[in-house]
């Protein structure tokens, strides 16, 4: 089977933990082709985000325009958007070259509290980008953002919001239970159908979760070309990322909460040799 390219439309994380950083580990990882559409600088840690930089919508459309005219994707993950005319530059990229397999991440406030969407935004997300989605994302505050809801925190709250969702016009939604507490780490796929699926993976004693959000879209984004379904993608996606965050305190990144380990699986298991 040919490599899978994978498109990530996000900011940078110059400690390597999120954003697009994170986003190429986890493609290639997973054996996919990353390539990448930078939406916003971000100056950050393990520590927070001091600063953000964000890139001029007319020059993601650029960056967009001129890697479609030339390269197929398979699929696209998209992160950090930062204000509503790079939504919109976005947007209009989605529909223009009718892009496959999108998995929106709908990013808006750092594990730090630090904001990286503009709140004025929070309605481009809601109403422009959620609908082109195949899946979206969210944790449990940016659910919360989407619906005007208070945060939820107990299971038969989060299936009701994650319908609310699809309400909404998601077609399919992954509300994850990362914020949640207790022994398990738990997230709910809600499909067109209505179907609700559930994906439970052991909690990792870790303070180093820096980017499991965006380990876990990006590698659902690889694995959805090259698996049946949304649901075996999850699935796989959801033990990648477990696996990251098990070897997780190995690394040395600074002195916050540190990033999970992306580690070449082929290569781990001795594939390719
Ligand atoms: N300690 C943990 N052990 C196992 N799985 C975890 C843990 N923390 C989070 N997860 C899983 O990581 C994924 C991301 O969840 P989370 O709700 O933390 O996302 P997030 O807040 O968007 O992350 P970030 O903003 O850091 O990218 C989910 O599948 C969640 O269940
Ligand atoms: C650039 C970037 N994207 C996403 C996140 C989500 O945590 C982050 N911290 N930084």
């Amino acid at each position: 089977m040919r490599t899978c390219n994978i498109l990530s439309i996000a900011g940078s994380d110059p400690s390597g933990g999120a954003g697009i950083q994170a986003d190429l580990k986890t493609f290639s990882a997973l054996g996919g082709y990353g390539m990448a559409v930078v939406t916003a600088l971000t100056a950050q840690s393990t520590a927070g985000v001091a600063g953000v930089q964000e890139v001029p919508a007319e020059f993601v459309g650029s960056q967009l325009e001129t890697l479609l005219n030339d390269a197929r994707v398979d699929a696209v993950k998209i992160g950090m958007l930062a204000n509503t005319g790079v939504i919109r530059a976005v947007v209009k990229a989605l529909d223009a070259y009718e892009l496959p397999c999108v998995v929106l991440d709908p990013v808006m406030v750092a594990k730090s509290g630090d904001r990286l969407l503009s709140p004025d935004a929070i309605d481009a997300v809601r109403t422009e980008l959620v609908p082109r989605a195949d899946l979206i994302t969210p944790n449990l505050p940016e659910a919360a953002e989407l619906l005007g809801e208070n945060e939820r925190h107990d299971l038969s709250s989060m299936r009701e919001q994650a319908e609310r969702l699809v309400e909404l016009g998601a077609t399919r939604v992954l509300l994850k239970g990362g914020h949640l507490s207790g022994q398990s780490s738990t997230d709910l796929l809600v499909t067109p159908d209505g179907l609700t699926e559930t994906f439970s993976a052991e909690r990792i004693a870790t303070r180093n979760t820096h980017g499991t959000g965006c380990t876990l879209s990006s590698a659902i984004a690889t694995l959805r070309p090259q698996r049946r379904n949304f649901s075996e993608a999850v699935r796989e996606a959801k033990d990648y990322l477990t696996e990251a965050l098990r070897h997780a305190d190995e690394l040395d990144a600074g002195r916050g909460k540190g990033p999970v380990h992306h580690f070449h699986r082929l290569w781990a298991a001795g594939e390719r040799a």
